[in-house]
């Protein structure tokens, strides 16, 4: 195997099986200009071997099939039908109760001592083939990468707590004696600020999901034959020191000076890409970003929070003075390697959440939460169940 970086790529790699394009920075391939102009080129996924056993080599699922009749189905199902600003405005009850059940659970389990839960999904008695991959499919691209960023956002507000009590004082002024909604968000800059450096710190796929390109091209100079896979460093791109200054620091003004920055809206295309780019970009964004967010505001409208004593014990290998682990663990996914244990204090605004709970939380010790996205996991799922499909979501083994 064989790297250059004659080009203006920043590698380009020969492989006896199959070449491949590695892009780190802002301005490879030429900067935005060529990565647009490539786009359609580079729509299509290479083969995964998993996948093809997992698939019985049909790859009939949105994220793994090659760019064909069959993902351009699936995508304008997913744009034109799941996702389309009328339906998601639609699921705005649902997104709500939902949220609702969280601080409901995280309440219930903190008087109880619980530590942490998992999900198992089964009987989606669905009998068209297609649906049920489409739908797995949602499932598996939706959960794990929101609660996995929710989990990072909190890490980053515990060893932050100057930019956690900033956050809340800006809830407490904007939305005041109510539960924050998703209506609220455009309201809270700072919030939709912390959002956003959480995702360009922590991306949950640092390397990208892999890209093809279905027929040669040249860019910048540089000739890649069809079948070139194309890796993003999406964790390099994030740090670019000629974009980002200071890039190793969480500092969510920089967003709040640059609010015209949205990976949602996909006119930063390479400057902030957590949810992907291009044709290939992630169909889920608005919906993912919106959770993440809304989820967000909520955990720190209703509650305090505390660094439990299993977090500092842990030792926070590369993370800060008061021991929350905020190092990345480079992954295909970018899980946090130590769980984060946090401990919810009493609530913060016991008027918002139902009396009941309320009372329960003042009258309990604090106990310590594991926040683990197995845990967050279990919530989302039931979320997504706003989708219309019949999920099962059974919640099993808490400690
Ligand atoms: C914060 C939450 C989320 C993040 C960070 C995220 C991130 C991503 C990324 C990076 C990709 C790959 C894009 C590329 O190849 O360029 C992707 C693809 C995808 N995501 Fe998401 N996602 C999130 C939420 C969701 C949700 C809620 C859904 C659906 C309910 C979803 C469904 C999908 C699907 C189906 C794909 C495959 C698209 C394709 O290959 O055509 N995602 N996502």
């Amino acid at each position: 195997m064989a790297t250059s970086n004659s080009c203006n790529t920043d590698a380009k790699i020969e492989s006896a099986s199959r070449p491949k394009a590695m892009s780190g920075s802002f301005d490879s391939f030429g900067g935005q200009g060529d990565f647009r102009k490539h786009d359609a080129t580079f729509a299509s996924r290479p083969p995964c071997r998993v996948f093809n056993i997992l698939s019985e080599g049909t790859y009939r699922n949105m994220g793994y099939a090659p760019c064909g009749p069959f993902w351009h189905r699936l995508k304008r199902i997913v744009t034109t039908q799941l996702f389309s600003p009328a339906v998601y405005a639609s699921h705005e009850p649902i997104r709500r109760k939902e949220i609702h059940y969280m601080l409901k659970v995280l309440v219930e389990d903190s008087h109880k001592g619980k530590k942490s839960g998992e999900s198992l999904i089964g009987n989606i008695f669905l009998d068209d083939r297609d649906i049920v991959s489409l739908v797995v499919g949602l499932l598996n691209a939706g959960t794990d990468a929101s609660a996995n960023t929710v989990e990072w956002a909190m890490a980053e507000l515990m060893a932050n707590p100057d930019i956690r009590k900033k956050a809340q004082a800006e809830l407490d002024a904007v939305v005041q004696d109510r539960l924050v909604q998703e209506s609220d968000i455009p309201n809270l800059p700072f919030l939709q600020a912390i959002v956003k450096e959480n995702y360009r710190m922590h991306p949950s796929a640092p390397l990208s999901v892999r890209h093809e390109s279905h027929e040669p091209c040249v860019i910048s100079g540089c000739e890649f034959p069809a079948l070139t896979e194309l890796i993003m460093n999406i964790f390099a791109i994030h740090r670019d020191p000629s974009v980002y200054e200071n890039p190793d620091k969480f500092d969510p003004t920089r967003f709040v000076r640059s609010p015209e920055v949205d990976p949602v809206a996909g006119n930063d295309f390479y400057q902030l890409m957590r949810f992907g780019a291009g044709r290939r970009m992630c169909p889920g964004q608005q919906l993912g970003n919106t959770m993440v967010t809304s989820m967000l505001a909520n955990l720190l409208q209703c509650f305090e929070w505390e660094t439990a004593t299993s977090e500092r014990e842990s030792g926070g290998g590369g993370g800060d003075e008061v021991g929350v682990d905020i190092a990345n663990h480079y992954s295909f996914i970018n899980y946090r390697q130590k769980p984060l244990y946090l401990l919810t204090k009493p609530p913060r605004l016991a008027s918002l959440l139902q009396p009941t709970l309320a009372i329960i939380l003042f009258l309990s010790t604090p106990q310590q939460i594991l926040f683990s996205d197995g845990f967050t996991s279990s919530l989302l799922s039931l979320f997504l169940s706003y989708l219309g499909i019949v999920v099962v979501v059974v919640t099993v083994g808490r400690i």
